[in-house]
């Protein structure tokens, strides 16, 4: 909807009304369409400013409206009734400009942003362009490689660097509608003509040809398989050699095609993912909505390590203060430099003051007493986290919540040692935690809601997306990695390469395929864990055929490289060799294959021709059968939770929706039909066994993802 007052007599003031954002509904285009010509109609009103209500100039199309059949006044015509109107029309951006609702501005004659503003085209991340002539009107206006630039990466630019581009024309810090609606009276006799964007020409550098190269092989490079920021090439650079008409219908031919990809789908889903993690609900029925956090000042860390630092650089730069803590001097002098380092980088890059002032730094864990939240972060050994959680809990006041990040160890048994079990969380950053989107908040059976609500809203404050996950080993994303990680061994142990494996997951769109990750991580970190569990030990130890524990098909590969101190990138050599440690360029390694045969030969395994469907079907349906057990075990809400954990934490191609949300694309009864194949051929391989919630999805005729959590609902009601 829109709303329609004269102001000053001769404006007619037109403000969009579609909370939360004022996205451009079926309702608000007729309201815009009907509005402007009252306002052309009207003799007394000289000049028309389109503003949004509640301080939002507008967030672009409806994107809920996508799914279903289009109707309302379309927009592209909406746009040029108002860029061909006889009297001037003056957008007064507030707060945001974003996709359509920057097309609609690039329609009007004028823009005037408040300084605080942001504006862009973000449609790439929906898997769209900006098709309501943004991809031709915003080169003719801002050139070619800035437009470029903004389209491509979809990234939101400050009214300063608008006004820099010549996207705005002025900036204020004022009240933006009051100063448009001024300058809309000063501007009531200008000639219009040279105001319209589509009629101007594309202005090219030089060599446009030679950009349009190397932006597209760079984005080829990046979009690991997404097809949109291709498109987003395809578009402007059809601004830069076509007339309007024409490039606008190229923009219309890319965007069809956009529109109904799966891609496109999956980009939307996502969106909405993201939101829904945020409403947060506990098997208890405590949620979002009905439990309040409680505001933190002061924050601690404890340990100083990789994550330690990280976890310090994320807080002090949201502002927060930190005492941050580490035990041993020489360490904590490292810490210190490496962290005032990384602030001062990052405020650099930023154009803001680094943080410095607002860590204090100490060894004694009495520093933290006064704190409200503490951060553990030290070493992933359970009896030393249960040390320090001891002395946590007699230091702090009573009602200092107790966060421990660990990536799968179980925090009731952390909770159990401090006074207020109630106020203890895990908070399972990812590396490097001041860079890395992801945190999830992991809640025992005691955490109280209280807990988990102000853990997730530190996680919002610090720019993270926080999903709260419940506790079991590994938590979501590392209990999915497992069965993963164990289906790429056994498909080397049948005749794979690590290469190979790594090519179609690359493929696939992983940044990295399974085996160069496991090599920049470090191949000790698991292996370390799997002495812990007494599964990497020797045969004579344990007594134990090798390739079997547990009565469950084993793979000791990892292992023995590590038994030969290959640990990966830090020692030159995992399961690919690098020039020399710490080298980042993977090469294949003749030595790997070699005792890759000879390990074959010695367990009388035949190697067999492995395709890239069973290597992707074996990597990621299991992957995605433990998706549903956690889905069944109630440690996820809903399968939005996991996809947004895979895409932020572990790579996964955002365009591709995330695990579960594939899933639904493949077909879940594909799913399941391969599964039951693959364990029927393995079955001492119980990650193979389609979860019973997958059947009972299959056999509720396969909902969209939309409906699982019904589902969901009823199998654990039965449990
Ligand atoms: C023909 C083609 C034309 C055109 O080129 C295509 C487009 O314009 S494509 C569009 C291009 N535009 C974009 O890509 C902009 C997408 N939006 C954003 O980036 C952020 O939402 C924004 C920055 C606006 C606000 O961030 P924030 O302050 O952190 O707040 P928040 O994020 O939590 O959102 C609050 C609520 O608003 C909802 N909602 C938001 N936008 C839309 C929408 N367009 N539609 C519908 N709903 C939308 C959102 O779901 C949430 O709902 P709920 O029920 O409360 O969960």
């Amino acid at each position: 909807m829109a709303q329609y007052t004269r102001v000053s007599g001769s404006v007619g003031l037109i403000t969009l009304q579609s909370p939360p954002v004022n996205a451009l509904s079926a309702a608000v285009r007729q309201g815009i369409v009907d509005l402007m010509q009252r306002a052309l109609s009207e003799p007394e009103v000289k000049s028309v400013v389109i503003c949004g209500q509640n301080g939002i100039f507008c967030g672009g199309a409806d994107i809920k409206e996508f799914g279903g059949q289009m109707s309302g006044p379309p927009l592209i015509p909406m746009i040029h009734a108002i860029e061909a109107a006889s009297k001037p029309v003056v957008a007064a951006i507030e707060g945001i400009a974003l996709g359509g609702g920057l097309e609609l501005a690039l329609g009007c004659h004028y823009r005037i942003a408040h300084s605080k503003a942001k504006v862009g085209l973000p449609e790439v991340t929906l898997g769209l362009l900006p098709g309501a002539g943004g991809s031709q009107r915003l080169p003719r206006l801002i050139g070619v490689p800035a437009a470029l630039d903004l389209i491509t990466t979809g990234r939101h630019v400050t009214a300063a660097e608008a006004l820099k581009f010549g996207l705005v024309d002025q900036i204020t810090d004022h009240n933006t509608v009051n100063v448009a609606v001024k300058f809309a009276q000063r501007v009531t006799d200008q000639p219009l003509d040279a105001r319209r964007i589509s009629t101007y020409p594309c202005l090219c550098p030089p060599d446009v040809d030679v950009l349009f190269e190397e932006v597209m092989q760079s984005v080829r490079r990046t979009a690991r398989g997404a097809i949109a920021p291709i498109a987003c090439v395809q578009a402007v650079r059809a601004a830069a050699t076509l007339p309007y008409n024409q490039g606008m219908e190229r923009e219309r031919e890319l965007l069809a095609t956009l529109f109904t990809s799966g891609q496109a789908h999956a980009l939307q889903y996502f969106f909405f993912a993201q939101r829904a993690v945020g409403r947060w609900s506990m098997p208890s029925g405590a949620r979002w909505d009905t439990s309040k956090p409680r505001p933190v000042h002061k924050a601690a860390v404890i340990g100083l390590g990789t994550m330690g630092r990280g976890i310090t650089v994320a807080l002090a730069q949201a502002g927060f203060s930190v005492v941050a803590v580490e035990t041993q001097e020489k360490q904590l002098m490292e810490a210190k430099q490496a962290i005032s380092g990384m602030l001062e980088r990052g405020a650099k890059r930023r154009g803001v003051a680094p943080a410095l002032d607002k860590i204090n730094y100490g060894r004694n864990i009495q520093s933290v007493a006064d704190v409200d939240l503490v951060i553990e972060a030290v070493f992933e050994d359970m009896a030393l986290k249960k040390k320090v959680f001891q002395q946590l809990s007699a230091v702090c006041k009573p009602s200092t919540f107790l966060c421990s990040n660990t990536s799968g160890l179980d925090i009731d048994q952390l909770a159990c040692q401090t006074r207020n079990p109630e106020l203890v969380v895990g908070m399972h950053f990812f590396a490097p935690a001041h860079v890395m989107k992801l945190l999830e908040v992991v809640y025992g059976p005691k955490s109280s809601p209280l807990a988990v609500a102000t853990a997730m809203q530190l996680g919002k404050k610090i720019g993270k997306v926080s999903v709260a996950v419940g506790n079991c080993r590994g938590f979501v994303g590392n209990r999915m990695l497992k069965p993963y990680l164990e289906q790429a061994l056994f498909l080397l142990e049948e005749g794979a390469t690590p290469e190979f494996v790594d090519q179609v997951l690359e493929e696939f769109g992983f940044a990295m395929g399974v085996f160069r990750m496991s090599d920049l991580s470090g191949l000790d970190v698991g292996w370390k864990v799997r002495m812990a569990d007494g599964l990497a030990m020797p045969d004579s130890t344990t007594g134990q055929p090798t390739r079997l524990r547990q009565g469950r098909r084993y793979s000791p590969l990892g292992d023995l490289l590590c038994e030969q101190r290959r640990f990966g990138q830090k020692t030159g050599r995992g399961w690919y060799q690098y020039d020399k440690p710490g080298s980042q360029v993977a090469k294949p390694d003749p030595w790997l294959h070699r005792f890759l045969d000879e390990y074959r030969a010695r367990h009388a395994l035949v190697a067999h021709r492995i395709d890239h469907q069973e290597v992707l079907e074996r990597c990621l349906y299991s992957m995605i059968n433990e998706g549903f057990r956690i889905l069944e075990d109630g440690i996820a809400a809903g399968p939005e939770d996991i996809d947004v954990i895979y895409v932020f934490g572990y790579s996964w191609p955002r365009h591709r929706g995330g695990p579960m949300f594939y899933a639904a694309t493949v077909g879940l009864n594909k799913v399941l039909e391969r599964l039951e194949h693959y364990y029927q051929a393995h079955p001492d391989v119980p990650s193979l066994q389609p979860c019973p919630l997958l059947r009972k999805l299959v056999a509720s005729g396969s909902p969209p993802i939309q409906k699982w959590r019904e589902v969901i609902k009823k199998v654990r009601s039965q449990l």
